[in-house]
């Protein structure tokens, strides 16, 4: 057998598993996060589920999977459909709660995200990044549109594991005739979030991950979805 027919083996050092103290939140906590968010901010959680209907919307599986649904996808209260969002006229955009270029995603960094020792797998931070973006840049009448392209991803300190994050996206410019969008997010940690909030303190909060993102449309969306055919999806 010559070298290169040789299988590959990768040489792991044995390690000790220490069980990580991050246990996933109980409901209760987890919902009692999600409501500080929604009292002290002008945000509101969107119901996740598989359908893909105006008020309700899936996250993904994956990331539901790997948080054991400790995700939840929310809005601004008010519609903020101005300006990159008007790319998309011809759906309602004053219907209640329809925000199309902007999202927030509150995650909690479990067990099953571990990457380095006591840290966030960056894998997984650049996966919620990249899902804010992707929820910021499809609008909820027109789900997946608009595809991953390029994802960049600056992270700037190790997330703990065990911490809960806010992510929050907005696309800053779409190029409809060519079908681009670019946005940006940002990752803070959710409990420092709520406590200046709470505190009424102003400095600015330590960014553990942003991103920059373009998205681009893909042609079959494009083609398949005539104007009449977006706002009657819009009404559903
Ligand atoms: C999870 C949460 C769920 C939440 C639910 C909703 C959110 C969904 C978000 C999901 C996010 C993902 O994970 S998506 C999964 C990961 N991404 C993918 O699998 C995408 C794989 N790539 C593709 O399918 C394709 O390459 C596309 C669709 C991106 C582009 O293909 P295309 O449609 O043929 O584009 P094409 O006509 O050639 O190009 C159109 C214009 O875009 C530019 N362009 C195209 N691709 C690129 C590129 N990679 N980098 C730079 N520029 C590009 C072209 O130069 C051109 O510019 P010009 O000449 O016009 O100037």
């Amino acid at each position: 057998m010559t070298r290169a027919d040789e299988p590959l083996v990768w040489q792991v050092p044995a390690v000790s598993r220490v069980p990580l103290a991050a246990p996933v939140p109980t409901d209760a906590e987890w919902s009692g996060f999600i409501r500080r968010l929604e009292s002290r901010y002008d945000v509101r959680q969107v119901q996740v589920d598989n359908t893909h209907t105006k008020s309700t919307r899936r996250v993904s599986d994956f990331l539901d999977s790997a948080t054991r649904s400790r995700i939840a996808y929310l809005l601004p209260t008010t519609p903020l459909c101005q300006g990159a969002a008007d790319a998309d006229d011809d759906v309602d955009d004053n219907s209640a709660g329809y925000v199309a270029d902007r999202a927030i995603l509150a995650v909690y960094f479990g067990p099953h995200m571990q990457g380095p020792s006591g840290g966030v797998h960056g894998g997984a931070v650049a996966s919620v990044l990249d899902a804010c973006i992707g929820m910021a840049t499809n609008p909820l009448s027109q789900p997946e549109g608009y595809l991953t392209a390029q994802l960049t991803v600056n992270y700037r300190r190790m997330m703990p594991l065990g911490s809960y994050g806010v992510a929050w996206a907005r696309v800053f410019e779409r190029d409809d005739p060519s079908r681009k969008a670019y946005g940006i997010a940002r990752l803070v940690d959710g409990q420092a979030l709520l406590a200046s909030r709470e505190n009424g303190e102003s400095h600015r909060l330590p960014v553990y991950a942003e991103a920059s993102a373009l998205f681009v449309r893909r042609k079959r969306a494009v083609e398949g979805a005539s104007p009449a055919s977006l706002t009657q999806r819009s009404r559903l």
